[in-house]
């Protein structure tokens, strides 16, 4: 489960950077400024995908960013082992040493390094480079690894000799580590294969290829001084097949597969235009792009919502991530509008706030698509606590009919009770399959009633202290039934 103490302080995150403004200057160049916006930018980002040397199209990660960012396949490599090497003892040159060069050769022989049993330790080679993936903060989203599609860590360095031992010889270089960053609530599966981790918190990591081996060194001699060296170290040619010894172990290559399903506590969901990203940036600091047209928002927004004041020094507990998801059509599960492949955003959590537009033409059919949507992805959602937030209460056809609204809504669904997610299995992503018309009629109401409908205008902060109070309320359930 997310621990809240351990979200990060930011007051912020942004999981796409300027790649969503990016797709709507190319494809709503009319509602775009060119004249802020400056060809420049564009040009520099289309220079910097073209220049990517494998992975995904980069036309398509500029042209569809929200069909990438959570979702990528990659291959990795760790590095080989560095090789070991062939070595003669000094005191085996034809020559035969004689006076001062004897005497120097014992005194080397005298400092080569022994174990503690006073066998010769001889080099080894270096270490190959291992591939490690681990959560970072500082990122948002996968897209950067489409770009690469490949990763090989460097092998271990080979152990450097002339082919005689000497005290001055060292082991190969063991390559470093080659970590690659991702967002936090990643999950690493091989390709088509098992769950490797769920990197949920700051740091976390996992090994996904172990780097090689380096090859051992073995002391080469005459056969008459074979005996007598094996005395020293264990480590002597006999014949050919103890070179494989010497040579480093190869790296491993693994095909792995990475999906992003964002960390919040809070998922906001609702129909495009409903202004769920005008909510978010009005209860945290967030700054999503809002304009009036559907899908401004392509890919999920996160925002941290500061802990209840009403709580004094415990309310760094109640501190919150609330995450904005693009809005969702009716057909979304067929594909419809951006489809709801997003929708695994909300798996990680706890409580959701529909955000209807009460100034729609028909607000509670809008609300009644959402839900639906929702249980056509993963029925499981709808047993999530929720709270409907009627919005765009200054205007007046909303504000006129919000009592009605309010009512109405209220009355949808049974008495059961919101289930907190931790306790029902998860469900799959697959769709559901449907019986018959009746049925379907049966299941759209049988959920959880929301724990609260809140009337608010989220542009003009009309009654957002009471939703916010709402969403805190919401929290602290799932908080005390954990
Ligand atoms: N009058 C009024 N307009 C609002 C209010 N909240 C949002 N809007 C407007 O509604 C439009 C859509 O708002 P967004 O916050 O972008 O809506 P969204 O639900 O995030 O939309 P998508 O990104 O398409 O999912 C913008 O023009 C907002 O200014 C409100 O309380 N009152």
């Amino acid at each position: 489960m997310l621990s809240l103490s351990t979200l990060p302080p930011s007051s912020f995150l942004r999981p796409h950077g300027g790649d969503r403004r990016l797709f709507q200057r190319l494809h709503y160049p009319e509602r775009c400024n060119f004249e802020k916006l400056g060809s420049y930018k564009i040009e520099c980002k289309l220079a910097k995908l073209k220049q990517a040397p494998g992975g995904t199209n980069p036309d398509s990660l500029i042209k569809e960013p929200h069909k990438y960012f959570d979702q990528v396949i990659i291959t990795v490599r760790s590095g080989d082992g560095g090789h070991g090497a062939i070595l003669k003892m000094p005191n085996q040159s034809p020559a035969k040493p004689v006076g001062k060069l004897e005497k120097e050769k014992a005194r080397i022989k005298g400092s080569i390094k022994r174990d503690f049993d006073g066998s010769l330790v001889l080099p080894v080679g270096g270490h190959g480079g291992d591939i490690v993936v681990y959560a970072d903060e500082g990122r948002d989203t996968l897209l950067e690894l489409h770009k690469k599609g490949r990763f090989s860590a460097k092998r271990g360095g080979n152990v450097d000799s002339t082919g005689v031992l000497t005290p001055q010889l060292r082991n190969g270089f063991a390559s470093p580590s080659m970590r690659i960053p991702v967002p936090l609530g990643t999950v690493v599966k091989q390709k088509r294969g098992k769950l490797l981790a769920d990197l949920t918190q700051p740091g976390q990591e996992i090994l996904v290829a172990r780097g090689g081996q380096g090859g051992i060194s073995l002391l080469d001699a005459p056969e008459h001084k074979k005996k007598k060296l094996m005395s020293l170290t264990s480590n002597v040619l006999r014949d050919d097949s103890d070179k494989v010894l010497t040579h480093g172990q190869p790296g491993e290559e693994v095909s792995l597969e990475l999906i992003l399903r964002v960390v919040a506590d809070v998922g906001l969901v609702g129909l495009p235009n409903a202004g769920k990203s005008t909510l978010l940036s009005a209860i945290t600091l967030a700054k999503p792009d809002i304009a009036d047209y559907p899908f401004t928002t392509l890919m999920p927004n996160l925002g941290r919502l500061d802990g209840d004041p009403a709580l004094g020094p415990e309310m760094y507990s109640s501190a919150a991530t609330l995450a904005d998801l693009p809005g969702l059509i009716e057909g979304a599960h067929l594909g419809k509008g951006l489809g709801r492949n997003f929708l695994r955003h909300l798996r990680r959590t706890r409580v959701l706030v529909h955000v209807v537009d009460a100034a729609a033409e028909d607000p509670v059919n809008d609300y009644r698509t959402v839900r639906e949507e929702l249980r056509m992805y993963n029925p499981e959602y709808l047993r999530r606590p929720y709270l409907v937030v009627l919005n765009k209460i200054d205007l007046p056809q909303a504000n006129e009919r919000l009592q009605s609204l309010t009512e109405e809504i209220s009355r949808i669904g049974t008495d059961v009770l919101a289930m907190n997610p931790e306790v029902v299995p998860e469900a799959s992503d697959e769709l559901v399959p449907r019986t018959s018309d009746e049925e379907e009629e049966k299941d759209l109401e049988d959920y959880a009633r929301p724990v609260a409908v809140v009337g608010v205008s989220v542009l003009k902060g009309v009654r957002v202290k009471e939703m916010l109070k709402q969403i805190r309320a919401a929290l602290r359930q799932c908080r005390d039934s954990e």
